[in-house]
């Protein structure tokens, strides 16, 4: 009781020091498993072996938990850090003999850029360098054969921030519900989390590698409203993150007629757009899917259509570039009202801008060089190179998985990941019980311990009760680490028979 007697204040008004009772409850509930329990168990493992070498069953600890290419052995595309360098370093330009280490090209550009904002070390305005939107208007006009406004495109520092502040200005209530995948990226559930808003899962259909079902987001939307939640968004990973399914066009139309009925902001999250390894697929933009579908209806349906509310999300992270730590990305946002706009446009102000060479980042994303271009050749191996070595790593740890006893996996369509079916002995699911974790946790820890493989267990993306996963990334060098897990899952199968 405090001096007056009186019971203590409650939540969140207590004068005491900050504790995990007094603070956001929501960032305490927030969980992000790409970089939870098991990256932190990897990165002390990776202090012991550099503190003792040899101490481990292994001699390397191998991140295969985040989409992080440069955290292991991509190489970064010459012409965008030849442009950085120059951006950052403008005496080089003056200098004669620095500049014959570059190209024309990136010279060209690193003035182009910084014409545009004088230094890279000033804040440029909150929506981006004009200039640059304008480079991503014309790609998605080239990308889609629909036109772009340059005043629907927010550059970001990353597309997670982006999502972010449509999110915030989305999740106005505790019932606001926002429709989510699952298995879904946490960025989604650990943001609404700390936004006290209420997630609308919808599962996607592992016996359609993954598929996006329309008919299963009508029921999930139904059982949200009967549970007074009142669903505002509707969030499509397409490439998706974990599964790398790619959605049909035919699936697209679908989802797109439900959320304009519904008045559903589509936040179509197309991060891995140029992450497709197999020629069966092709992506599609949802600006793209929504123009060509209303160019094929009229009357109702299409003014309907064109009310649609849809923000489009891209980023430097992924495709070819992996320029994850540059943080630069963009959204393209059609449909939102006005005054609405407005408000989203205060909300990117009150963080004054993006980071300015992850802007220039997506310029050079969205505008690489061009044939006839003296960085042209060099780009093009390059880019070519990065994105056959994903494929054949897809392949070959896809084919791994295949030979895994009571594993199955999706072959690879798109994005970085696989995201195998683990069938776990009951013994594992006992001793996962008895330990508090989810057996498929359990499966991971053991494998990291047992082999230095960091990868995400399929409970940290949300899966059907029942069924077990886990997530690695494709983007290790060579199969040997293939072959680890193998290995692994098969003792690990033997002792929990
Ligand atoms: C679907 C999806 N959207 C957005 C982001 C964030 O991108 P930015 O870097 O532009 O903010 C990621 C990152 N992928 C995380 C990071 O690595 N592994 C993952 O699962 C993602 O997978």
């Amino acid at each position: 009781m405090s001096s007056t007697n009186q019971p203590p204040l409650p939540l969140p008004l207590d004068t005491g020091r900050l504790n995990l009772h007094n603070i956001n409850q929501g960032v305490v509930n927030a969980q992000y498993a790409v970089r939870g329990a098991l990256a932190i168990r990897a990165e002390e493992l990776r202090e012991q072996l550099k503190a003792n070498p040899g101490s481990l069953p292994f001699d390397k600890v191998i991140n295969c938990n985040i989409g992080n290419p440069q955290q292991l052995d991509q190489k970064p595309l010459t012409f965008i850090r030849q442009v950085l360098a120059l951006a950052q370093y403008p005496d080089l330009l003056n200098n004669k003999d620095a500049l014959k280490a570059f190209s024309q090209t990136a010279i060209s550009r690193a003035k182009y850029l910084l014409d545009q904002v004088n230094s890279v070390g000033a804040y440029s305005v909150s929506q981006g360098v004009p200039a640059i939107r304008k480079s991503v208007a014309n790609f998605i006009e080239r990308r889609d054969g629909h036109p772009a406004d340059i005043n629907d495109i927010f550059l970001t520092a990353g597309a997670s921030l982006g999502i972010t502040d449509i999110l915030t200005v989305i999740c106005a209530h505790p019932k606001t519900g926002i429709m989510i995948p699952v298995p879904q990226y946490p960025l989604y559930s650990a943001t609404l989390s700390v936004l006290d808003a209420s997630p609308v899962p919808y599962y996607l259909d592992e016996s359609s590698a993954w598929g996006t079902s329309p008919d299963e987001i009508a029921q999930r939307y139904a059982v949200a409203e009967q549970m007074g939640i009142v669903p505002r968004a509707l969030v499509v990973v397409n490439p998706g993150n974990p599964t790398g399914s790619v959605l049909s066009k035919e699936d697209m139309y679908a989802i797109i007629r439900f959320a304009a009925t519904k008045g559903l902001v589509l936040m179509a999250d197309e991060v891995y757009q140029s992450n497709i390894y197999t020629d069966s697929v092709r992506f599609v933009s949802f600006k793209k899917a929504l123009r060509d579908l209303q160019s094929e209806v009229s009357g109702e349906e299409a003014e309907e259509l064109a009310g649609l509310q849809l923000v489009s999300f891209h980023s430097v992270s992924k495709g070819m570039l992996g320029e994850c730590g540059q943080r630069g990305g963009y959204f393209e946002m059609i449909g939102i009202d006005p005054a609405v706009r407005q408000q989203i446009y205060k909300l990117v102000s009150v963080r004054l801008c993006p980071v300015v060479t992850g802007q220039f980042v997506v310029d050079c994303m969205v505008n690489p060089p061009q044939p006839g271009d003296d960085a042209y050749d060099q780009y093009i191996a390059e880019y070519e190179g990065i994105k056959n070595e994903l494929r054949d790593r897809a392949l070959a740890l896809h084919a791994a998985f295949e030979k895994m006893e009571g594993v199955t996996c999706a072959p690879p369509e798109g994005a970085m990941y696989l995201f195998p079916t683990i069938t776990l002995p009951q013994k594992a699911i006992q001793q996962a019980e008895k330990q508090g974790v989810a057996p498929d946790a359990l499966y991971c820890m053991e494998l990291l311990n047992s082999t230095g493989i960091c990868v995400v267990p399929g409970s940290g993306f949300g899966q059907r009760p029942g069924t077990f996963h886990f997530r690695t990334t494709f983007l290790a060098p060579g199969v040997e680490y293939a072959k680890s897990i193998a290995d692994f899952h098969k003792a690990f199968m033997a002792k929990y028979k």
